[in-house]
């Protein structure tokens, strides 16, 4: 596991384009323009690393799944139990591909910008497949559920 900061570009995310540099992940929210860039500074995570935390995204780790994503629980190194998330874009349209991995960055952009004890925190992404995020894991579930009892 290592600490760098990765360029990740909107229209490269799902195709492995996305390139580490000196300074920083910066993840375009959806248009060329640079001024759309931010840096992501978290954990970087091998695909095995990820892999072998899950049992290969074994379905008797999966512990939730939203509109675009399945959940995994994990064990890192180091770290402990965290939610593997990975994107699935499985029987949609390129569209609606292209529309869920927006919703997707602005999430992380979301995240990447913000500590509170009350928001899930982003602590890393895959170095080899960017549709892959680590967060600290939350033991009370979805927020539904615990509206909804
Ligand atoms: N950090 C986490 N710790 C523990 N469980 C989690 C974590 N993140 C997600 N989950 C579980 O996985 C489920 C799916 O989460 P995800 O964030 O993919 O989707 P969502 O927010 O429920 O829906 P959508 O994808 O439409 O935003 C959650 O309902 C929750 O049960």
């Amino acid at each position: 596991m290592k600490r760098v900061r990765r360029f990740f570009n909107l229209k490269d995310l799902g195709r492995g384009k996305e390139k580490d540099t000196a300074a920083g992940t910066a993840v375009s929210t959806g248009s060329d323009d640079e001024d759309t860039r931010f840096t992501l500074n978290v954990e970087t995570f091998s695909f095995k690393e990820l892999s072998d935390a899950t049992a290969e995204f074994n379905d008797i780790f999966l512990i939730g799944s939203g509109g675009s994503s399945k959940v995994y629980e994990g064990h890192l190194p180091g770290i402990g139990k965290v939610a593997v998330k990975r994107l699935s874009f499985d029987g949609v349209s390129r569209h609606t591909a292209a529309h869920l991995q927006r919703g997707f960055l602005r999430e992380v952009f979301v995240l990447n910008s913000i500590i509170r004890p009350n928001i899930v925190r982003l602590i890393g992404c895959c170095s080899e497949e960017s549709e892959r995020l680590v967060y600290e894991y939350i033991y009370w579930g979805s927020m539904r559920k615990r509206l909804t009892g």
